[in-house]
């Protein structure tokens, strides 16, 4: 067993009970040890010393809604609507990927996001396999789903279901247990609620959790409730979604009785507010779930419609437009943004030990170097996180105690392979 002691750190530790340390931090293979301003006594040797000087500390951030093989698609359909971009841009190039398409596009964002701070995201796809090896590959921790469009002949539905349930149960716990996996019917406007209901019962027989897209736009909404006469919410609560432990992503168009129903059912939110902006879908009422007690966290969506997996702006931007739109400053403050990006993420995939600095938890963790210009005055530093840093900040990065990203390289892949692969690939595809 190697331990490791990092000295002379600024652990900005998101744990209400200590929120900054400064000094020194020790974790053995996987788990933190030591965590404390004074330097530990001679009785615990460690193995292995870092310097921490200059840089802050913190957990990794967790992305809780992503397709990661867009990234093959960035830059491709910009400045439409969700209904056009998926219906006239994505879905008809997507359906031309392949698992070798899949695996290099899925790459390309894992490499964007490890090196960005990201340790743990969500993925819902297709070719899941070649996902997943990505995942193993790479350090990081996925919450993986494949996910499905129920738009088909019911031979393909049944088809994609049992894709699905293997893939779950083939790869859940899986990667020394940095895997885990969900049921993912991708929204209620692509899946019949026949179909629906199968993937709920999927998820009870395996004992797995739930994840979709739910009120997106107010078009979804108002359609949903000319089909089905239901809004989303209640369309999906009455299918039995709910009945599992469940995280929908977007959230946007919300009544304040919706929002009692996801309380009252513990469902997770995953807040794509970069996303949400791009694709003209709205803003989600953020501040309001949060009062009445709902577990918010925040995902990029892909970078098809982002453009970029940068976890930092999608808490600049939480902190931000909830000001903007209530014309209260304390709408989402820094620090429960830094939460957002951070604990509040690995809670919403069921990570317990994930997500703050504290002894007893999991060696998720990054570090910015602060010797630069945008980060002085040295004063504080979770204002600097949330309304200063980027992704490009981010020099190494610490998944299960393993270091994948050392002075800003990636130690588990290769990035020039993997930047010619995503490039040719795209050529291919659009050509
Ligand atoms: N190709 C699969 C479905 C894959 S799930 C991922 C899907 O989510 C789509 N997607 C990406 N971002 C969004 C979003 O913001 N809202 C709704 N769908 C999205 C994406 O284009 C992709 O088709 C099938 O045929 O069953
Ligand atoms: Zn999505």
């Amino acid at each position: 067993m190697t331990r490791t002691l990092i000295r002379n750190g600024t652990f900005v530790t998101v744990n209400d009970e200590a929120p900054l340390v400064r000094g020194f931090m020790g974790f053995d293979n996987d788990t933190i040890i030591y965590l404390s301003d004074k330097e530990p006594d001679a009785s615990v040797p460690f193995d292995v010393i870092m310097d921490g000087t200059n840089k802050l500390y913190m957990p990794g951030l967790v992305n809780t809604h992503c397709h990661a093989a867009m990234s093959l698609l960035r830059g491709y359909g910009d400045d439409l609507a969700l209904q056009v971009w998926l219906q006239e841009k994505m879905w008809p190039n997507e359906a031309k990927f392949t698992g070798e398409d899949v695996r290099w596009g899925t790459l390309l964002s894992i490499l964007e996001m490890i090196k960005g701070g990201t340790t743990s995201f969500v993925d819902m796809y297709d070719h899941m396999n070649e996902v997943a090896q990505a995942v193993e590959l790479s350090g990081m921790r996925g919450c993986l789903t494949r996910g499905a469009i129920g738009l088909c002949p019911p031979d393909v539905q049944e088809q994609k279901l049992q894709e699905a349930i293997q893939f779950a149960k083939d790869w859940h716990g899986k990667a020394d247990g940095r895997i885990t996996t969900m049921m993912s019917p991708h929204a209620p406007y692509t899946c019949p609620p026949d179909f629906i209901e199968k993937f709920v019962q999927a998820a009870h027989d395996l004992d797995l959790p739930m994840h979709t897209h739910m009120s997106e736009t107010l078009h979804e909404v108002l359609e949903n409730e000319k089909q089905y006469g239901l809004r989303p919410v209640d369309h999906l609560a009455k299918l039995g979604l709910f009945s599992r432990p469940s995280l929908v992503a977007h959230a946007v168009h919300l009544t304040d009785r919706e929002i009692e129903t996801l309380r009252e059912h513990n469902v997770h939110v995953s807040h794509n507010p970069g996303s949400n902006l791009k694709l003209a879908s709205g803003v989600a009422r953020v501040p309001d779930l949060l009062k009445a007690g709902v577990l918010v966290s925040l995902g990029t969506d892909s970078s098809a419609s982002n453009n970029n997996l940068d976890m930092f702006e999608e808490m600049r931007l939480a902190a931000l437009i909830h000001k903007g739109v209530s014309g209260d400053p304390l709408a989402v403050p820094a620090t429960e943004a830094l939460k957002l990006g951070t604990v509040n993420g690995a809670k919403s995939i069921w990570l317990d030990r994930v997500g703050t600095l504290a002894v007893g938890m999991k060696a998720d963790f990054i570090a910015l170097d602060v010797d630069q210009a945008h980060f002085l005055p040295k004063s504080d530093y979770v204002s600097h996180i949330v309304y200063s840093a980027s992704a490009k900040d981010v020099t190494d990065v610490f998944v299960d105690g393993k270091q994948i990203v050392r002075g800003g390289e990636a130690l588990t892949l290769d990035e020039e392979r993997i930047k010619y692969e995503a490039q040719r690939r795209f050529e291919l595809l659009t050509n």
